[in-house]
C-alpha cells in the first residue's frame, strides 16, 4: 500500500491482533473490558515508562525497546508475586516507520506471548520517543509480596547478578559502545522479568522489590516501608562477570548503585532457606543470600568479617 502510514492503520497493522482472548473486549473501543477477578483474587496494576535519551538511547534497536518496555513492567508484577494478565501501551513516536514498528511489535509480543499477557488497548501519538506500559496481573488476596513485610532476623536475598546493564550504559557514554551480543548489552537491552521466581516466592518470602534503581537504593525503599535495617555483606553480592576486571570502587558503584538490573530483592525467614536454595536450580536462576534484616533503620555495608565498608552511592533518581 502506497502513502504514509496513518495512526489507525499503524494500530491495526502492528498492535491489533484480532478479537481479545483474555479480555471481554480488547483493542478498538473507548475502553477495554476485563472480567472481574474470581472471588479471593485481586488485581495488581503497575505503570512504567521508557523515555528516549533517558531510559534508553535514542537509537535503541526497536525489537529491544519493545521487549524492554514490557519487561520492566512485568518485573513489577514479578516483584509483587502477581501473574501477568494484560497490558496497555501508550506510545509516542517521532515518526511512523514501518520497519521500526515491525521490530518493536515483534520484540514486545514475543515477550507478551511467553507470559500470556494480552495487549488490550493504549494510545498512539507523534512525539519524542516514549513507551509507557501499564500491566495488570492477578494475585490471590493476601499473598502479594509487598515492600513492607520484612522483619528483623529475616534473610536478605537477591536473584541473578548485578551491574551488567549499568556497565553497558557507562561504556557507551564513555564512547566505547559494547557490541549488541555482549552479555552486558543483552542484560541492558533484554532484561528477563523474574515472573516465575515471584510466583514461587509468594509462600516463601515476606517482602520483595525489583531492582531498577540499584540495589542500595531499592533496598532502602524496602527498609523504609518495612521500618527495619539491614546488613549487606559486600563479598556475598553477585557481581556480573563483565565487571570483573574493574577497580573495586567502580565495581561496587555499578553493582550497588548502577540500576537497570530487574532482579528481585527479597526478605525471607531463615526457616525457608533450604526451600529457597532449592528454587534456584529449578528456575535456572542464581539466588544469593547477601545479608540479613535487623532492628535498625538503614543499610550497613560490611565485609565477610562484619567490618563496615564505606559506600557513598545512592539509588537512581531522575530529579536528584
Ligand atoms: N505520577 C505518579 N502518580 C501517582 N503515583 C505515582 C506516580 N509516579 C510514581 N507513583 C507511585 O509511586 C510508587 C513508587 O514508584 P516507582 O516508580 O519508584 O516504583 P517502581 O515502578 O517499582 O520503580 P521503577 O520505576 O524504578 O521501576 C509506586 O507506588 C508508583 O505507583
Ligand atoms: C540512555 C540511558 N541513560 C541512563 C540509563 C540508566 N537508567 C535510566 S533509568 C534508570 C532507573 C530506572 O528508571 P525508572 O525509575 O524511571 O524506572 C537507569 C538505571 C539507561 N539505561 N540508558
Ligand atoms: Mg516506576
Amino acid at each position: 500500500m502506497a502513502g504514509p502510514l496513518g495512526e489507525f492503520q499503524l494500530i491495526g497493522r502492528f498492535f491489533d491482533r484480532g478479537p481479545a482472548r483474555k479480555a471481554l473486549l480488547g483493542i478498538g473501543d473507548d475502553c477495554a473490558l476485563l472480567g472481574a477477578p474470581a472471588c479471593g483474587e485481586g488485581l495488581a496494576i503497575a505503570t512504567d515508562m521508557l523515555v528516549g535519551g533517558r531510559h534508553v538511547f535514542d537509537d535503541v534497536e526497536p525489537e529491544a525497546l519493545g521487549h524492554k518496555g514490557l519487561a520492566v513492567n512485568l518485573s513489577d508484577l514479578a516483584a509483587m508475586g502477581a501473574r501477568p494478565l494484560a497490558f496497555t501501551l501508550a506510545l509516542a513516536l517521532p515518526q511512523a516507520d514501518e520497519a521500526w514498528l515491525r521490530g518493536f511489535s515483534r520484540g514486545m509480543f514475543a515477550l507478551a506471548d511467553r507470559f500470556d499477557c494480552e495487549l488490550i488497548g493504549g494510545d498512539t501519538t507523534r512525539g519524542p520517543l516514549n513507551v509507557c506500559i501499564t500491566v495488570i496481573g492477578q494475585v490471590p488476596a493476601g499473598s502479594a509480596l509487598r515492600r513492607d513485610g520484612a522483619q528483623p532476623g529475616d534473610d536478605l536475598w537477591v536473584s541473578g547478578e548485578l551491574g551488567a546493564a549499568a556497565f553497558a550504559v557507562a561504556e557507551r557514554q564513555a564512547g566505547r559502545p559494547l557490541p549488541a551480543d555482549h552479555p552486558a548489552r543483552v542484560r541492558l537491552d533484554r532484561p528477563e522479568p523474574r515472573v516465575a521466581l515471584g510466583l514461587a516466592l509468594r509462600h516463601l518470602a515476606r517482602a520483595a522489590i525489583d531492582v531498577s534503581d540499584g540495589l542500595a537504593g531499592d533496598l532502602g525503599h524496602l527498609l523504609e516501608r518495612s521500618r527495619v535495617g539491614a546488613r549487606l555483606v559486600w563479598p556475598a553480592v553477585p557481581v556480573a562477570p563483565a565487571l570483573r576486571g574493574l577497580p573495586g570502587a567502580r565495581r561496587m558503584q555499578l553493582a550497588l548503585a548502577g540500576g537497570d538490573d530487574y532482579e528481585l530483592l527479597f526478605a525471607a525467614a531463615p526457616e525457608n532457606r533450604v526451600a529457597i536454595e532449592a528454587l534456584g536450580p529449578r528456575l535456572g536462576l542464581q539466588l544469593s543470600r547477601i545479608g540479613a534484616f535487623d532492628a535498625g533503620d538503614s543499610m550497613r555495608l560490611v565485609d565477610e568479617r562484619d567490618r563496615p565498608i564505606a559506600f557513598e552511592g545512592h539509588g537512581f533518581d531522575h530529579f536528584a
